[in-house]
């Protein structure tokens, strides 16, 4: 499976490279067209990354942020991603971004999902950068095993859009963007941290089955060869 390996020494070290490497993409996007887009991913492993990047100096105003997946809840709920990249992200240099959430405070979370592909960055072209996380379950994004719409959120003939999740291992429902939104980015990533994840990648690695590990679509089916960021 293709893909460039690249390992740091501390999650501190990873944190300031990732950020030097988003930020040179992301600017270089401006130069060429004027505009940028970033999709971020939630979870627990972000934040340093986040705030490192909260910190580099670029044309801010002319970047749209939005998530790669995010939960039914909406922004002031503990468990939002919006509110971890409010509070980690969208502050210091990087205060001046247009954020797009995907949540949208809608009667179901269909309407949700309708309302957000509409509006959300990434729809009609590629994202210039798409920071992907993974679970320990092998997921990305809200492409979760045993997802009901894991067949279609990864079938890449599919358009691009926002799609609607529930998993046994989500907890709540999901909003995620679908594979073809996310395959073709300039710039793809997957960071992971920790030896748990890495035993977690190297599985993944060794097998091909995408229901059982989602995140084996990326690391196979990419049209854009992901870097994998990676600390112990
Ligand atoms: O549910 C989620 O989990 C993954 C991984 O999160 P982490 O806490 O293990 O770093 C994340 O990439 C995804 O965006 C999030 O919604």
């Amino acid at each position: 499976m293709a893909h460039h390996m690249k390992t740091f020494e501390t999650g501190a070290a990873l944190a300031a490279g990732l950020a030097d490497a988003v930020a040179s993409a992301l600017s270089g996007a401006i130069a060429n067209k004027g505009a940028a887009t970033l999709a971020v991913s939630g979870g627990s492993t972000p934040k340093a990354f986040f705030e490192a990047l909260s910190t580099r100096i670029l044309d801010w105003t002319k970047v749209k942020v939005t998530l790669v997946d995010e939960r039914f809840v909406p922004e002031d709920n503990p468990r939002s991603n919006h509110l971890l990249v409010k509070t980690h992200l969208l502050k210091n240099e990087a205060s001046a971004a247009e954020f797009v959430p995907l949540y949208r405070p809608e009667a179901t979370i269909e309407e949700a999902a309708k309302t957000a592909s509409g509006i959300v960055p990434g729809m009609t072209e590629p994202f210039d950068v798409a920071i992907l996380g993974m679970g320990t379950d092998g997921h990305t994004a809200s492409f979760f095993p045993g997802g009901d719409h894991l067949d279609a959120a990864l079938d890449l003939s599919q358009p691009r859009r926002v799609m609607t999740m529930e998993a046994p291992g989500a907890g709540e429902a999901r909003l995620t963007l679908s594979f073809s939104a996310l395959h073709d980015a300039d710039l793809l990533v997957v960071h992971i941290e920790g030896a748990e994840k890495k035993a977690v990648l190297d599985k993944a690695l060794a097998g091909t089955d995408e229901k059982d590990m989602p995140i084996r679509a990326v690391l196979e089916r990419a049209r854009t060869t992901p870097d994998i960021y990676w600390a112990p």
